[in-house]
This record gives C-alpha cells, structure tokens and sequence, in this order.
C-alpha cells in the first residue's frame, strides 16, 4: 500500500497537535461503508424491511446507513441495478443534508460526477423543480448518466460545461447550488490510497485556485436569499477556510450560516489560517470523530445581487408529427395513464421531456436535456432505460416481477430470451416489482432489452 506522504503528516501534526495520534490511528482501521436509500423508489422503512443486508442508521442523514462490508456486498445485488440505493461514503451524505432541498426547486450541482449528491438531491426534491447535473468531465458523466437513470431520477438536466461558461448563462436563476469540489483528497486517504501518490503542497495550491474559480462562476448564478454549499473530501485548511475566505473578501454579499446537525460534527477552523471567526459555522468531518471519511461542508447565503434574468424560455429542437404519433401510440399501448405531458424535444430521432422554463441551452454542452423517452423511429417508439426505471409496475399496462432468487432473473440481466406466457407488447421487467428495464413479449418469448452495457451475471 502507498504510504501517507511524508509533508502531509508533518502538516496533520502541525495542524491537529495533541489529537494527531488518534487521528493517525484511523489509518489502520477500514473505511466505514454506506449506503442511502433512495426515497425515488422506495420509503426508508420499507427500505429496512426489504434490503437483506446489516443496517446501522447514519445520525446525519435519516435515508443513510452503515452497512456491514464483511457479510454484506450492496453493490452485487439486483437491488442495486434496481436503483433501490445509492453506495456512498457516510461522510459524503452531509453536504446534501446541508444544501436542503425543497421539492419544485431549481437547483444546481455544479461539479456532479458520479453522482452520488445528484442523487440524493433528486429525492430531497421528489422528482419535482428543475436538477440540473453538471460535470465538465466527458468521461465521468457517462458514469453520472448511469447513476441518474438507475436511480429513476425523471427532472434532470445533464450539462458538462466549464462553471464559468454556464454562469454566463443562469444569472440569478437558482434556488440552491451545490459545489462539491475537486480537491486534493486528503479525507480519501485511507479509502482510496492510489490519492495519496498525487498529494504535493504543490497540488493543495492548485486545488485551491481551481475551487476560487468555481466559486466565483457559482456566484452570479444563485438568486438573491439563496443557499450555496460548498463542500470537499480534504483537510487541507488551504482548500477549504482558505478559498471561503478569500471568496467572502470578494464577496461581501454572502453570508456564512451554520451547517445543520452540527452536534455530529466538529466546527470548520478558521483559526488554523487567521480567516474571519464567522467560518466556523462551517463543518468539519474527521475519521477520529465520526465513522466516516474526512469532509468539510460551508453553507453560504446570498443576500443581494441580480434576481432569475433569463426568465425567457430558450427554443428547443422542436417534435414533429412522426414521432409525436409513434410516441402517444406507445403510450397508449404500454401505460395505464400518461405521466408524461411535455414539454418534448427531439435530439437526433431521441425524444425526451423537458422542463417548460428551462433557459436557452444552445450553445452549451447538454448531455442530456430531460428524461430521455426513447427513439422515436418512423413506424415505431423503442422506449429508453431511463424510461423503464422512472416508471412503476402499476403505471403500465404489462409488468413481469422476477424474484431475486429465480433464474429468469439472471437470464434476463445477461441479456439473454425467454419463454413466456404472457401478452404481447413492450413489458416493463422487475424484481420485486421494482423495474429493472424493458422487455418485448412475441410469440411466447420475452426479447430482451435490458441495456447491453449493463448486462451481468448475478453472484
Ligand atoms: C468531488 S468530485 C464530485 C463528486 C460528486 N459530487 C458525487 O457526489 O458523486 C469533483 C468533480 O469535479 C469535477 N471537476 C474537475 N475540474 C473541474 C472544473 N474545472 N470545474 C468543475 N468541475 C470540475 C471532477 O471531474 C469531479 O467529477
């Protein structure tokens, strides 16, 4: 295993004194695992009923929990490929529970990728506002796409710009924006030691300039009385009160607040760069303190500036009548009732739902611009992933329910076809009647349709 850089425990030292030996001792401990299930598909008590793994409640987050990583391996389950939880760090779960968001919001992560806060922001939300996700990253949204349609997530936006080419464009516009920054990694340490190889000082200054930015792109684009979180997964003073501080200084108008449920944690340190005692109402999370990695989180809020200057509704691609009709003969065939009202907006022959007042994209990377629906083709729809896994089994027409245990279970997640009794047409394929993906009944098969990408076998 690496070892921890050398000018990094002579900063720990320096920095924690008489609390450095128990906090170098978590070094030879295991992370603590967690996971937070995901209130899109299921409610937290019946999430305890069902998920046959060892919970442990998380106090700072009531949809999060420990897991027990000796017996149990979440990430293996069907549930999982089911969206039913999210795998993420217990420290990780804090920043979103500071951010409080409300449903019918708009709200933006700013630095989304894999998203794991996306996530749980989307059911803070219920499904209801505008999410808009972004990730500069080309490569890390791929796996933020995957994330937000296994977890059925049906209002999110999907953008992969520069922070300080979107704020040109959202002045004023959202209610909530959260940054979780990239940073030097420290509080990964001892999770994910390959981090501890590209730690320098030299590298904590870089962080620290690339989170000014950030910011200062953030900035402009909340409306005035709005709530910004900034969070990291280092200890480094430098990235964390260092960047508020000098944010703040050019900043007048926004306002440190107290990070909620602060009895878990320890206050930010101000003191350890002579910044303005007002920075410790943020929060700091320590591995010698909490069963979690390192973390801080800051909530600022902004009392003036510009309020929603793009009110006016940006064009979109519009739909024309071959894949309007293709789709509503979908609906029609395959959904009980039509939860799908539009707006609609076709990229290429992919159709997808947008929200009604999203400004004007054009421009803009966008990954995705709403809920992708499907491929409207000229005779006919071939519904999407994202579609099968914002559903329920009792919004549509066909369902088949596989239980864990059977082996049409497994043969349906390696992709492969089945013998079926059952009516034609597309059918929304689940286990435990929590969909999984699509299948299209023919002739007594099952075709199968669940995403090539995705396909496995169960362990
Ligand atoms: C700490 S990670 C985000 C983790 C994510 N919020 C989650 O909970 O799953 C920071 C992200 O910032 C992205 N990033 C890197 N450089 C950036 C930049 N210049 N502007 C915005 N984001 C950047 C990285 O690609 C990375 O995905």
């Amino acid at each position: 295993m690496n070892r921890l850089p050398e000018d990094y425990q002579k900063q720990m030292r320096e920095l924690l004194k008489e609390e450095y030996p128990s906090f170098i001792r978590t070094y030879d401990n295991p992370p603590h695992r967690g996971l937070r299930i995901n209130t899109l598909k299921l409610s937290v008590s019946e999430g305890r009923q069902r998920l046959p793994f060892h919970l442990e409640p998380i106090p700072w987050c009531n949809t999060g929990f420990f897991y027990d990583h000796d017996r149990d391996r979440p990430g293996k389950h069907v549930y999982h490929a089911a969206g039913l939880y999210y795998i993420q760090d217990p420290s990780a779960m804090a920043p979103v529970e500071a951010l409080q968001p409300r449903p019918g919001e708009k709200i933006l992560d700013l630095c989304a990728a894999p998203g794991g806060k996306t996530t749980q922001i989307a059911a803070h939300m219920k499904g209801e506002g505008v999410l808009v996700a972004n990730e500069i990253s080309r490569e890390r949204r791929k796996a933020l796409v995957e994330n937000l349609e296994r977890c059925g997530v049906p209002h999110a936006l999907i953008l992969g710009e520069d922070p300080r080419h979107l704020s040109t464009r959202f002045t004023g516009w959202f209610d909530r924006i959260l940054i979780d920054a990239p940073c030097s990694g420290e509080g990964m340490f001892r999770k994910d030691p390959d981090t501890r190889e590209r730690w320098s000082y030299r590298s904590t200054r870089a962080a620290a300039d690339l989170q000014f930015s950030i910011l200062e792109a953030a900035a402009p684009m909340l409306r005035p009385g709005g709530r910004l979180v900034y969070s990291t997964c280092t200890f480094n003073p430098r990235e964390n009160e260092g960047v508020l501080q000098r944010f703040l200084d050019q900043h007048p108008h926004f306002t440190p607040e107290h990070v909620p449920q602060a009895v878990h944690y320890q206050p930010a340190r101000p003191d350890w760069i002579d910044a303005s005692p007002s920075l410790a109402k943020g929060a700091r999370l320590w591995p010698h303190h909490l069963r979690g990695e390192g973390h801080f989180v800051a909530v600022l809020e902004k009392r003036d500036g510009k309020e929603g200057i793009c009110k006016k509704p940006g064009k979109l691609p519009p739909v024309h009548g071959d894949a309007k009709r293709v789709f509503n003969d979908f609906l029609q065939e395959t959904l009980i009732e039509d939860r799908f009202p539009g707006p609609f907006t076709l990229f290429g022959d992919h159709l997808y739902q947008v929200h009604a007042d999203l400004p004007s994209l054009q421009g803009l990377v966008v990954e995705r611009p709403g809920l992708h629906l499907g491929q409207a083709k000229r005779k006919h729809f071939a519904p999407s992933h994202a579609l099968a896994s914002a559903l329920t089994s009792e919004s549509v027409r066909r369902s088949v329910s596989f239980s864990p245990e059977e082996d049409h279970l497994n043969q349906y997640l390696r992709g492969e076809t089945i013998p079926i009794d059952k009516d034609k047409g597309w059918t929304l394929i689940t286990v435990d009647g929590f969909p999984l993906g699509w299948g299209k009944v023919s002739g007594g098969w099952l075709k199968n349709h669940y995403p090539k990408w995705l396909r496995r076998n169960l362990i």
